[in-house]
């Protein structure tokens, strides 16, 4: 078991918008109700218990009252907006600062194969999260949301194009294991929308606290190594209903 020693804390002012009051600086948020690594969560970030999933058709108001066959129709409700997914090409990792990158993960804390490989290599401080969040067994469904590891700007006279350091990375526990072991196709796909939920209100839960998370984007997650068919995920990904104050669209970038 490694340590228990926290990534670095990036610097919080400079992940937040200029105009900020609030002041702490989350290493890692996530919003699910397991136990989450209490050295790594800032004070005033408690957890606040997550409602189980709403399905998408209580988002919708009620039926008119049909007391009156002669009544003019009532104004319909305006319908719920979805997630939107947007396509391009090209690798996730070639991303501005502040961009948030979504893979799935499964709870065993690997990152060992697939595109979770190169997120070990290439983000080596938010692996060290994710290891640490995973001893907590984090439960499939979930979201983790893991804080640049450091600073635009920091160290630098200005902030390279690309820079890993100051990526977002958020973890979709679709799956508890993998490989032989992973969850049934229906299980990861139900879990992919619970996840996508979770960390749709983390990143606002984010923004509402003043901290600058950018575009967000995901592979084609599940489609690998966990063996379901894109347009599966895709389709439960559009599903998505959209509450009041989350991100609306998500972008899809393949090679
Ligand atoms: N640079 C790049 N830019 C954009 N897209 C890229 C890319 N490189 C590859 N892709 C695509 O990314 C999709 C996902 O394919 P993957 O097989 O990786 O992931 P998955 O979501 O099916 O499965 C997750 C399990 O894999 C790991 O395993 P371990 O932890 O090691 O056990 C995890 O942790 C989970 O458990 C495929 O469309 C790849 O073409």
């Amino acid at each position: 078991m490694p340590s228990s020693t926290p990534p670095p804390n990036p610097s919080a002012n400079t992940h937040k918008r200029p105009n900020a009051t609030t002041s702490p600086t989350p290493t890692i948020k996530r919003t699910k109700t397991t136990t989450p690594p209490s050295d790594l969560k800032p004070s005033n970030m408690e957890e606040s218990p997550m409602p189980p999933p709403t399905p998408d058709n209580m988002d919708s108001a009620p039926a008119p009252s049909n007391e009156s066959t002669t009544a003019p129709a009532t104004t319909p409700s305006p319908s719920p907006t979805h997630l939107t997914l947007t396509y391009h090409q090209g690798s996730l990792f070639t991303a501005p600062p502040h961009t948030l990158l979504i893979h799935a993960c499964n709870t065993l804390g690997k990152w060992g194969a697939g595109i979770a490989l190169a997120f070990k290599h290439i983000y080596p401080s938010a692996y060290k999260t994710y290891y640490n969040h995973c001893a907590s067994k984090p439960a499939r469904g979930t979201a983790l949301l893991i804080a640049p590891s450091q600073p635009p700007g920091q160290g630098q006279a200005q902030v390279q194009d690309q820079d890993p350091g100051t990526h977002w990375i958020g973890c979709l526990f679709t799956s508890a294991k993998y490989g032989r072991n992973k969850d049934a196709e229906d299980v990861i796909l139900r879990s992919t929308g619970q996840a996508m939920r979770d960390l749709l209100r983390s990143i606002a839960e984010m923004e509402k606290d003043g901290f600058v998370v950018g575009t967000v984007r995901m592979c084609k997650i599940n489609s690998g190594k966990f063996g379901v068919e894109w347009e599966a995920t895709e389709q439960v990904l559009r599903e998505i209903v959209i509450e009041e104050g989350w991100r609306g669209e998500v972008e899809v970038w393949e090679p």
